[in-house]
């Protein structure tokens, strides 16, 4: 006679958990994308596999067997856009190339409670200007700069942060207005970035490129961005794929001071 071993180690609870973890992490990533909708279909086609089996119609069986025994590699060419942000989300915090980073998370420790006003206030003042002016702006806030990420699509500037300087970089005729700034460590390191657009089903209708392209960097990174719009001169910021719309300046330096 067969007998089960019931026994429970720690092992397995840690086990368990992990996996739970690890469930909550792809859900959070691919909630309110298209990817829900393909998981929901796969689920389905599953069920009925399994309904086909239990009932001997071997046609179907045959037929669905098929698909499942090739769905592992269907699942990769499909959910290949969250598989990448999932990998990248893990990456993220244990890059090598963070070792500037993780250095100034330790200085930053001592300095903890630093009020970064001082730092934000050319870029709030921007951000004021450009609100009134209607001037279409994108600024994202990096913890440290991964030159092929940023690089590779904007324009490498490297200067002081300057009211004046982000001002004429948004400029409808400069030709740096077009994509995204991107500031590390309160320096412009470049303009003219293009972005991840996200995917999510979530946003407001009249969100545009813009607005997607903010919240897509926040949620495969750990950069937060603020949006000008150009249609309504509105203040926006996202971070971890969540958007705060249509904030005051001051709404906007607090959120900006809690994160960097
Ligand atoms: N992938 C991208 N990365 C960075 N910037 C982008 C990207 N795609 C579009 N943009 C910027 O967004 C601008 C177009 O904005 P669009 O009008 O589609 O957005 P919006 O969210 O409606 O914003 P607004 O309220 O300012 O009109 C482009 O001119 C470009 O500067």
């Amino acid at each position: 006679m067969e007998s089960f071993d019931f026994s429970f180690r720690l092992l397995d609870v840690i086990d368990i958990l992990l996996v739970a973890v690890i469930l909550y992490y792809i859900y959070s990533l691919i909630r309110g994308t298209i990817a829900v909708n393909i998981l929901i279909g796969l689920g389905l086609i599953y069920v009925i596999f399994l309904l086909v089996q239990q009932f001997n119609m071997h046609l179907l069986t045959s037929i669905f067997g098929g698909f499942i025994s090739v769905g592992s590699l269907a699942l990769v060419v499909v959910f290949q856009q969250e598989i990448r942000r999932f990998l990248i989300h893990i990456g993220k915090n244990i890059s090598v190339k963070r070792k500037n980073y993780l250095w100034s998370i330790f200085v930053n420790k001592r300095a903890a409670g630093r009020d970064n006003r001082m730092h934000l206030k050319p870029i709030i003042d921007a951000c004021r200007n450009m609100s009134k002016s209607h001037t279409g702006a994108l600024l994202v806030f990096a913890k440290y700069f991964d030159e092929e990420y940023y690089q590779s699509s904007g324009e490498y500037i490297d200067a002081e942060l300057s009211k004046r300087l982000l001002e004429s970089i948004f400029q409808k005729n400069s030709p740096l207005h077009d994509g995204a700034v991107v500031i590390v460590d309160f320096k412009i390191k470049t303009a003219s970035c293009v972005l991840p657009l996200s995917d999510s089903e979530d946003l407001p209708l009249h969100f545009g490129l813009r607005h997607r392209a903010a919240i897509g960097v926040s949620e495969v990174s750990d950069a937060v961005a603020v949006v000008v719009s150009e249609e309504t001169g509105e203040i926006s910021f996202a971070k971890d794929g969540n958007v705060n719309m249509n904030i005051s300046h001051e709404e906007l330096e607090e959120l900006l001071n809690a994160t960097l």
